[in-house]
């Protein structure tokens, strides 16, 4: 057992006793049940950035190497989950830290959406774009209202590649897919669980974690092999089909980003962010 696992100096009476935080992810596994509660840690807004990709795909392997029982994704943030790639990563990059960004993204995906127990996401706030992928790739998604959610790569003048619009497409209808990546359209929470982008709304970020943890129970009478098995029945051919063309992919996203209209439109939209304060 790892040492999160392993480690008894928080009282037992709590329910979710041995924890480990890095500074980037926080990780606390209830002893009882085996499920890790997973909080993405990087204020203000979990902008994921090549650090923060690489400390979540570790904890899902560390997860995946001591047969956790579930895992549900939350964000240490009060109002947001996660604001995508940090854009300022994106926005005139230093061409091998593009390079590693786009592979960290990958490597996570496969372990994420790949991964052999069930997964949730707890959305307590926005979800956007890379935030919205890692929402999709768990198997359940809980989010507070007057949120938002959605991929709006198409807004930004890039294109999302296969293995994204295959994580929307074992979410959504075909018809809501073409609807929501073509128009880079981002849903609030109530027209999200309309067309079924997320599964449940909850009150506030404790009620979303007490569901994720309601639907991980459902889980407790099937065999995990069984469990695993069957879930790389259904998602093994996206999979594959990153794994056997990674090189081409991540060509396909350094050439997207580096388009000189996109680079034009992410130096106007990182100034709407910022101007929005003034
Ligand atoms: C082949 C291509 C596939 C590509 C796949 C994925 C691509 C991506 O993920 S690109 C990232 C796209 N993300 C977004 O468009 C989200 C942008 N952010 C927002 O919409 C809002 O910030 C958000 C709704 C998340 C939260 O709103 P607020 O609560 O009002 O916060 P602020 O907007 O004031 O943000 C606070 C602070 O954070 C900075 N910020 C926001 N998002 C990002 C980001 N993704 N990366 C880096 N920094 C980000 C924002 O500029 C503010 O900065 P300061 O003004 O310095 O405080």
């Amino acid at each position: 057992m790892i040492s999160f696992l392993m480690r008894r100096t928080i009282p037992r009476c709590r329910a979710y006793s041995s924890q480990t935080t890095s500074e980037l992810t926080k990780v606390e596994v209830n002893e009882k049940t085996g499920v890790a509660v997973v909080t993405l840690n990087r204020p203000p807004v979990n902008g994921l950035n090549v650090a923060a990709l690489r400390s979540l795909e570790k904890v899902i392997g560390d997860l995946e190497t001591n047969k956790c029982k579930g895992l549900i994704l939350s964000s240490s943030s009060k109002n947001i989950f996660c604001a995508g790639l940090d854009l300022t990563e994106i926005y005139k990059p230093d061409q091998e830290k593009l390079k590693s960004l786009w592979t960290a993204f990958q490597d996570l995906w496969i372990k994420l959406y790949g991964a052999s127990f069930p997964t949730t996401a707890a959305l307590n706030g926005h979800a956007i774009a890379g935030g919205c992928v890692l929402a999709l790739s768990c198997d359940y998604r809980v989010m507070v209202p007057n949120s938002s959610i959605g991929l709006n790569e198409t807004e930004l003048g890039i294109s999302p590649t296969a293995w994204i619009i295959a994580s929307m497409q074992n979410v959504l209808s075909k018809r809501s897919v073409e609807l929501a990546l073509l128009q880079g359209r981002i849903y609030k929470t109530n027209q999200a669980l309309e067309i079924g982008l997320i599964d449940e709304i909850a009150n506030d970020k404790d009620e979303t974690i007490k569901k994720c943890e309601e639907f991980i129970a459902k889980y407790s009478r099937v065999q995990s092999l069984a469990f695993s098995l069957t879930k790389r029945e259904l998602r093994g051919k996206a999979i594959s089909e990153l794994t056997s063309n990674r090189q081409g992919d991540l060509q396909f996203f350094v050439d997207s980003i580096n388009n000189p209209s996109v680079q034009k439109f992410l130096e106007k939209y990182l100034q709407s962010l910022k101007s929005k304060k003034n």
